[in-house]
């Protein structure tokens, strides 16, 4: 089957540095749940960024869900297939209560609201917060609010999620719970993190990134014995 993404010979700079991305070649296959770790400053944030169009390439190509955006319009459609959930849930929530925050993406792919409400509905009872409907966003505890940035995204049913340190700022008993959400969710995904018991718990492949540049790559741990890898 063709992969959900296919990246091919990336490189990105950001104006005026050094490279923080060199001839990056990726695949992300349907159920694959991919880690990308290595030291700060290795290009991971920047990598998941061009994935969607949040930061432009200057070689190389990515190619998603068979095609290959390069109009904002296209990327923006690409957005509502790959969602992306950001290292910063205060960059996600930005609606006075959790519902208004959850719907906001299905009502900005078009959907009547009814629909929308429901489909956030649909997603806070998946991630066990059906109580927080209501709740004011900015009281949540950051692990709560962590849970909702997510919600947002699955919200909009993407066919792939992208997520930035999703166990950021995560007690542990959290960072549980999120890996038994993420491990059961049908989404393939691609997640930047730096703890080896998280990749080891969810991933089924681990990618290593040195100075921008793809050193090393292994099947994960539990999650790759799951999926039969
Ligand atoms: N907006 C920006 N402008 C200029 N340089 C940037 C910008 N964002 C990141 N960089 C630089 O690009 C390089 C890669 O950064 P990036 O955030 O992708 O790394 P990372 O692997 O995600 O790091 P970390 O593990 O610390 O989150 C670093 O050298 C960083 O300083």
């Amino acid at each position: 089957m063709a992969p959900l993404f296919r990246v091919e010979g990336l490189t990105f700079a950001y104006p005026g540095r050094a490279p923080a991305l060199e001839g990056i070649d990726l695949e992300l296959h349907a159920r694959e749940r991919l880690f990308l770790t290595g030291a700060n400053g290795s290009g991971k944030s920047t990598l998941l960024r061009c994935l969607i169009g949040l930061a432009r390439p200057q070689a190389g190509r990515i190619i998603a869900f068979g095609e290959e955006p390069t109009t904002e319009e296209q990327f923006r459609r690409l957005r509502c297939r790959a969602g992306f959930v950001f290292q910063d849930p205060d960059d996600q929530l930005f609606s006075p209560t959790v519902i208004e925050d959850v719907a906001f993406g299905p009502l900005n792919m078009g959907l009547p609201r009814d629909e929308a409400i429901a489909q956030a509905d649909e997603a806070l009872a998946g991630l066990g917060l059906d109580g927080f409907r209501d709740r004011i966003t900015y009281k949540l505890s950051g692990g709560e609010r962590r849970l909702v940035s997510l919600a947002t995204v699955l919200a909009m049913k993407p066919e792939v999620l992208l997520l930035d340190e999703p166990t950021n700022a995560l007690d542990e008993v959290t960072t549980d719970r999120l890996a038994d959400i993420l491990t059961g969710l049908p989404q393939a995904m691609i997640a930047v993190s730096h703890d080896p018991h998280f990749r080891a718990e969810v991933g089924t492949r681990e990618v290593f990134l040195h100075q921008g540049r793809i050193v090393a790559e292994r099947p994960a741990g539990h999650g790759a014995r799951r999926m039969g890898a």
